[in-house]
């Protein structure tokens, strides 16, 4: 029977979808993903979704919880998946059929699942990466894709934009950018299997330009092209760019923004989901770290605030600094090395009006202050 199914697949070109990573974004991806292959009969309904097994508070296991009530109660309580997402706590198991693989767990972990994929995946498999984030080895920064593709022989695409995991599960209107390589028919099968009414998917030939907006937060286009000359400046203006560096930083997400002279209003068009969400994670902690003039660690606030979800912005500080220092390039980028300093401790948070024009070792001299 399974057999029959695996031919019957392969003879209709019938894709089957495997999310890897069933955190907030992962789960909403799991359930957007699930949404549209019931509907395209190019998709095998059932899409799987890897769950890094844990044990809840009631003793019960997450993986069997998400199968029994159809919700993922620790990462995205209160959303149905749609019926047709089975959590997985088995890895290779989960990605033995895949045809599709979608990549969307915290960016540290992504090492480890790559090394424990090699050698289990279909050779014509296809990905997409939705993580934030890049690993630094020593000869300078590695994109999650580039992670991907090169210990799994595939092809990455990625998927990035203007979008909050938790505005998406509540169908508020949101959007994204697929970056792709060369193939645009993939890139297109992947708009297809994210795009609805109300999450809105575009794609461009760009794929470190459209990765590095997510990972830098889309504010240093110089530094991006540094590392990669052939990001395009018309990706920035994509969901990927400037509107996901609103999105990221704006409390109230469901605005509409209108140019008013040379400044952007807002309007506020959804007072409902402005009272109940309170815009992205890092923002949220930053505004807390902030607040208590840095003198709670951002580890203290994750766990207090996150109850297992993961700020990926502290850890991409860090990375950024020493690709930074490791180029001899910190002079030239004194905003990424002072935010970079305050998520440390080493400077306080009004550090950042104060110093972002001048390098770290000027601003512990105090000359600006
Ligand atoms: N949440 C959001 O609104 C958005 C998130 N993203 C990006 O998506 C990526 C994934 O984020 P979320 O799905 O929100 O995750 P999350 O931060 O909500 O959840 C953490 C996840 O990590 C898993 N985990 C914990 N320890 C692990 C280990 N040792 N190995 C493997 N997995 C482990 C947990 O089971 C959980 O699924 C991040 O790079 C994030 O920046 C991108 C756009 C929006
Ligand atoms: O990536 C985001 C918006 O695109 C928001 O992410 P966080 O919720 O992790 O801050």
């Amino acid at each position: 029977m399974h057999i029959y199914f695996r031919i019957n697949r392969v003879i209709r070109s019938i894709y089957d979808v495997t999310v890897v990573g069933s955190g907030n974004w992962g789960s909403v991806a799991a359930k957007l993903i699930a949404s549209n292959t019931l509907k395209l009969s190019s998709f095998h309904d059932e899409v799987r979704m890897w769950v890094f097994e844990e044990t809840l508070p009631s003793g019960e296991k997450l993986t069997e919880v998400i199968n029994k009530t159809n919700e993922n109660v620790k990462y995205l309580p209160g959303i149905k998946l749609g019926k047709n997402v089975v959590a997985d706590p088995d890895l290779e198991n989960a990605v033995r059929d895949a045809t599709m693989l979608v990549f969307v767990t915290p960016h540290q972990f992504m090492e480890g699942i790559c090394k424990r994929l090699v050698g289990k995946i279909r050779s014509d498999a296809e990905a997409i990466s939705l993580i934030k984030g890049m690993e630094v080895k020593r000869d300078g920064p590695r994109m999650i894709s580039s992670l991907i593709s090169e210990h799994l022989g595939i092809n990455c695409c990625v998927l990035m934009g203007a979008n909050i995991a938790n505005e998406i599960a509540l169908e508020q209107f949101s959007e994204a950018t697929v970056g792709y390589r060369k193939n645009k028919e993939i890139a297109d099968k992947w708009v297809k299997l994210f795009h609805t009414s109300y999450f809105m998917v575009s794609c461009v030939q760009d794929v470190e330009g459209v990765e590095l907006c997510g990972t830098l937060k889309n504010v240093m286009k110089a530094l991006s092209k540094l590392l990669f000359p052939s990001v395009k400046d018309t990706t920035f203006f994509e969901s990927c760019g400037v509107a996901d560096l609103i999105t990221t930083c704006c409390k109230y997400n469901q605005c509409i923004y209108v140019l008013n002279g040379t400044n952007y209003s807002p309007i506020i068009t959804n007072k409902q989901a402005c009272r109940s969400l309170v815009g992205g994670r890092n923002r949220r902690c930053a505004e807390a770290f902030a607040k208590n003039g840095g003198k709670r660690s951002f580890d203290e606030l994750e766990t207090e605030m996150l109850q297992g979800q993961k700020l990926q912005g502290v850890s991409t500080a860090k990375e950024v600094h020493e690709v930074l220092s490791h180029r001899g390039w910190l002079e030239q980028f004194p905003l990424f090395s002072t935010v970079h300093e305050i998520c440390c401790g080493r400077l306080p948070p009004n550090a950042i009006v104060v110093y972002s024009e001048q390098t770290p070792d000027q601003s512990r001299g105090g000359s600006r202050i």
